[in-house]
């Protein structure tokens, strides 16, 4: 069956009239026109085409790819919507919407890709607005098969289902289904299912910049990879070029989403962590107390920085004499001083003048051998660029700088961070990013996080960091004004998606406002956008973790659930002696559910539940491994909690999680994180008295 019957529908056997079984059919027929498109890219000979064996081996691996791309994976629907157009497009009218195109053996589609022009009405089209769309159709899938579907008639008046978005009224029962659907190993696309507002985000253009505000579960995370698939799709060759990377919080919850895009067929798009990006320039074996992370993060700092640098620039005291020949030359040293203003004054990196230097000392011989009647070109100008007496001048002038070097010694030395951060700096804030025990060298340091970000900076002063085509920044709440501005300097030239929450910040510098995240990361234009329904969290329990937000991140929306649950939360309180037996009661109970289980708990309190669940004979994993179908309870500390979710969460001492935390507010928002992980329930254990906030 051709993907786009033409109109009216050709007349089909009997065994197919149920329309079931007729889309049934359309699937093993893509499915077979899929293994044939593989088995073309199998039967290549390029041994005739490639005339030596780099090109060879280019081109052999550029078909291993696309053999790999064209894998069809079972446990994944070859398409799960169809949209038919009440008027016949170019292409046709009626479009099976997949992972990937997939076309018949005379070329034409049988699937479209999900971030295809035509695909785009499957997420966007409403009975408002039903953008030409006479039906749109949501295929269900049990394991491979298909086994269900759901229509809208957008245009048909009688036709009363769902309105098909988040905020609608009713939520189609297949997006239920498919947040509902028990999680095994790491995160999962959403393509069969992104709601209207998240596809506008997802969809937006590449030259800007996007700024995605919104509440746990919202589906931020899932957006920002979303986006970067489609960017790859609609700008792939200049992207090919520039690069990609999705910054996370850590390893573990990059490990968490590390599947969804290459299920996305992206391969190529890289992940890190902040640190990650920064710390390869020293090895980190420190680190800071808050006062000191605070001052350091601050983006006063990169002044400190910036004078710093430039601190090494000297005025001559001196004329040069460059001898060429029988002939002297004299450049008096208020010239030489001009020259060096001048670069200084250049909106140009200190490495870049540096390199510059000589030549513009060269031209001013060359202007003094044409006042004396020489003809000197070009190459000239060169040589005398590189004669020893230039190049010694150039070096006193403008010497090398060493980004660690700079850092170190503006932390070691009192005076020299005086000299840089006077009226920048109070004298207290100087105090308390010095190093009590000055380093001896860059190699013996203890490096902290904060200061790998300062030598990162620095190291832009020098030299120019290469910017990548587009980044994605998760979980940006947490980032300080100079980490921010890290990031900034990797897309410079490209543009980002920054995804976040202000009441999910629990560092002692976290974002407070968005607009001015943006400008640290030198995207002041961006867009800010909101995402308010949730769909990881269930009602009650989103509602009963919403109470902290006044008390914590006061003016911020609730999340508004797009899922009744009934019965996902439960609040026991104990004996303290019977704590870890309860909790262990309560995640024996959850295991007996399908799906992920994570017992989340305060830090400190990880030792004395690890151990209670060994001796009940529970295995459980770290964030960040993998659950399988034999292990499935993920022992979470509340540090780690962010960005991950469980089917079912069981929560130790919620009053413990906020005790765990310098102030309280920062207490309260780590608690919130933790009590919005589940997705289907929540089971809550106390000994101590709830915390207040939590009351009522
Ligand atoms: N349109 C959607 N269809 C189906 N599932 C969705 C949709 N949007 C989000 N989800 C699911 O909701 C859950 C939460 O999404 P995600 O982790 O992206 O949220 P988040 O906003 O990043 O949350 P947090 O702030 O807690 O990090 C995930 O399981 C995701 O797959």
């Amino acid at each position: 069956m051709p993907a786009h019957a033409p109109d009216p529908v050709p007349p089909v056997p009997d065994a197919l009239a149920d329309p079931l079984a007729r889309e049934r059919a359309h699937l093993t027929a893509s499915r077979a026109a899929l293994r044939a498109m593989r088995e073309d890219v199998q039967a290549l000979d390029i041994r005739d085409v490639t005339a030596n064996w780099v090109n060879a081996a280019v081109l052999q691996a550029q078909i291993e790819g696309r053999i790999k791309a064209l894998a069809d994976l079972s446990h994944t629907p070859l398409f799960f919507g169809r949209l038919d157009y009440l008027h016949s497009t170019q292409e046709g009218r009626r479009f099976y919407i997949g992972r990937r195109h997939v076309h018949d053996a005379d070329g034409d589609p049988m699937v479209i890709d999900w971030r295809a022009p035509v695909s785009q009405p499957f997420y966007r089209a409403s009975r408002k607005d039903p953008l030409d769309i006479g039906l749109r159709r949501r295929f269900g899938y049990t394991g491979g098969d298909l086994t269900a579907y759901e229509d809208e008639h957008l245009t048909d008046p009688a036709d009363a289902t769902f309105s098909g978005s988040a905020g609608g009224s009713r939520t189609s029962k297949l997006l239920q289904a498919e947040i509902e659907r028990p999680r095994v190993g790491p995160m999962r696309d959403i393509v069969a299912t992104i709601q209207p507002e998240q596809d506008e985000i997802v969809r937006s253009g590449l030259a800007g910049t996007v700024c995605v505000q919104g509440g746990p579960g919202t589906g931020k995370t899932a957006v920002g990879l979303h986006r970067v698939a489609y960017l790859l799709y609609a700008h792939r060759d200049r992207l090919a070029r520039t690069g990609t990377l999705v910054i996370g919080p850590n390893k573990s919850f990059l490990h968490y989403i590390e599947q969804v895009l290459p299920a996305l067929g992206e391969l190529e798009v890289k992940q890190a962590t902040v640190d990650d990006l920064v710390a390869a320039r020293v090895e980190i074996r420190g680190a800071d107390e808050a006062a000191a992370a605070v001052v350091k993060g601050d983006a006063r700092m990169a002044e400190v920085l910036r004078r710093a640098v430039r601190s090494h620039v000297t005025m001559p005291a001196e004329p040069l004499m460059v001898v060429r020949g029988s002939r002297r030359w004299r450049i008096p040293a208020y010239e030489l001083e001009e020259i060096v203003r001048e670069l200084l004054d250049r909106d140009i990196r200190y490495g870049a003048a540096r390199d510059a230097l000589p030549q513009r000392i060269a031209h001013a011989v060359l202007v003094r051998m044409e006042q004396a009647g020489e003809a000197p070109d070009d190459r000239v100008q060169d040589a005398v660029a590189r004669n020893p007496a230039v190049k010694a001048a150039a070096k006193a002038l403008w010497p090398q700088v060493e980004p660690a070097k700079l850092v170190l010694r503006l932390l070691s030395d009192p005076d020299f961070l005086a000299a840089h951060a006077e009226g920048v700096l109070s004298p207290d804030e100087q105090k308390t990013i010095l190093w009590t025990k000055p380093a001896r060298g860059v190699r013996s340091a203890k490096w902290s996080l904060a200061d790998a970000v300062l030598i990162d900076e620095a190291n832009d002063l020098v030299q120019r960091t290469h910017s990548l085509g587009h980044v994605v920044l998760d979980e940006a709440q947490d980032l300080s004004p100079m980490q921010y501005r890290a990031v900034g300097r990797r897309c410079t030239t490209g543009s980002a998606t920054v995804l976040g929450d202000l009441a999910q910040g629990t560092t002692p510098w976290a974002t407070a406002s968005w607009a001015e995240a943006l400008s640290h990361l030198g995207k002041p234009d961006a867009a800010v956008e909101e995402l308010t329904a949730g769909f990881r969290v269930p009602r009650e329990v989103i509602a009963y973790a919403s109470r902290l937000l006044p008390h914590m991140s006061p003016g911020l929306a609730e999340v508004k659930s797009v899922r009744e649950s009934p019965g996902s939360l439960s609040v026991r309180e104990v004996e303290a002696m019977d704590l870890d037996t309860a909790v262990v009661a309560a995640c024996a109970e959850s295991l007996a559910n399908e799906g992920s289980i994570g017992l989340i708990a305060a830090d400190a309190r990880i030792p004395s539940l690890a151990e209670a669940l060994t001796s009940a004979g529970h295995s459980y994993l770290s964030p960040g491994e993998e659950t399988t179908a034999e292990s499935r309870l993920t022992l979470v500390p509340a540090s780690l909690a962010k960005g991950l979710e469980y089917d079912y969460v069981v929560l130790d001492e919620p009053a413990a999680v906020v005790d765990g935390e310098p102030d309280e507010r920062t207490g309260l928002r780590r608690l919130y994180v933790a009590l919005t992980r589940a997705v289907s329930g929540l089971v809550l254990l106390h000994a101590a008295p709830l915390p207040a906030q939590l009351g009522g």
